[in-house]
């Protein structure tokens, strides 16, 4: 099943009254269960691909299909149901809320997942944070954490609701290298369990874990 289907997705940037390409005419399926990477050089297009997909931005023309719902025409509200129901975002710079416990971060996106029981919240939470291996931290606040915690604590966040589809920018950009290949081995092990998984990086030995690899090159898209 196709989960992310992009069809002729172009985007473009006004600035000074001229318009600055950055999409053009993108094709591309994101199947169920897969593990995809969206590589290439750093001001390419990587991250604006990314902020499409996990619909925090529109794309200037094309059509974009998220579990087979066309977003183009969308209100807010209904992209953040959308949002809420079928995507989970993890960020470089993790962007835990630093006033809320590790449980209430990663609580948070329930709010917006309205299909979601309230009875389930209690264990679905608990389920997250296991499964990033940070039990007994529940009650720890994000700055007494160390990064790879606090990136372990935004994945439990970005999973809680069980998306349809995980989409990381750049996860271990901000990790040293040990961590970073710690962070990559839980995703890679939440991939293995059904996780689809779309991930952007601009490091080949991360890209190299996925099975299908997006070159971003001018805004072009090219399967390698
Ligand atoms: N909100 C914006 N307004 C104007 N231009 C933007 C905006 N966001 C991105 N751009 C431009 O779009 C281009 C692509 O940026 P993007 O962040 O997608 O690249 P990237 O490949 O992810 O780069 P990096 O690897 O450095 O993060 C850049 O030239 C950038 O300046």
């Amino acid at each position: 099943m196709i989960i992310a289907q992009l069809k002729n997705i172009s985007k473009e940037y006004k600035q000074a009254n001229e318009n600055h390409p950055v999409l053009q005419e993108i094709n591309v399926a994101i199947n169920e269960g897969e593990f995809v990477a969206i590589c290439g050089p750093s001001g390419h297009g990587k991250s604006t691909l990314l902020s499409i997909l996990a619909l925090l931005e529109p794309a200037t023309s094309g059509e974009y299909l998220l579990a087979g719902t066309p977003v183009a025409s969308l209100h807010r509200d209904q992209l953040a149901v959308l949002r809420g129901r079928h995507v989970g975002i993890v960020f470089q710079s993790f962007n835990l809320i630093g006033d809320m416990t590790v449980q209430e971060n990663v609580q948070l996106p329930l709010k917006f997942a309205s299909h979601i029981k309230s009875e389930e919240h209690e264990a679905l939470v608990r389920h997250a944070i296991n499964s990033v291996g940070l039990a007994g931290k529940e009650n720890f606040y994000p700055d007494m954490l160390s990064g790879g915690q606090q990136q372990r604590v935004a994945i439990a966040r970005a999973i809680v609701h069980k998306p349809d589809i995980l989409f990381a920018d750049e996860p271990t950009g901000n990790l040293d290298s040990t961590t970073g290949e710690d962070v990559m081995k839980l995703l890679e092990a939440l991939h293995k369990q059904g996780m689809t998984l779309c991930l952007v990086t601009h490091d080949e030995t991360i890209a190299e874990k996925a099975q299908r690899r997006l070159l971003i090159h001018d805004g072009h898209l090219k399967e390698i």
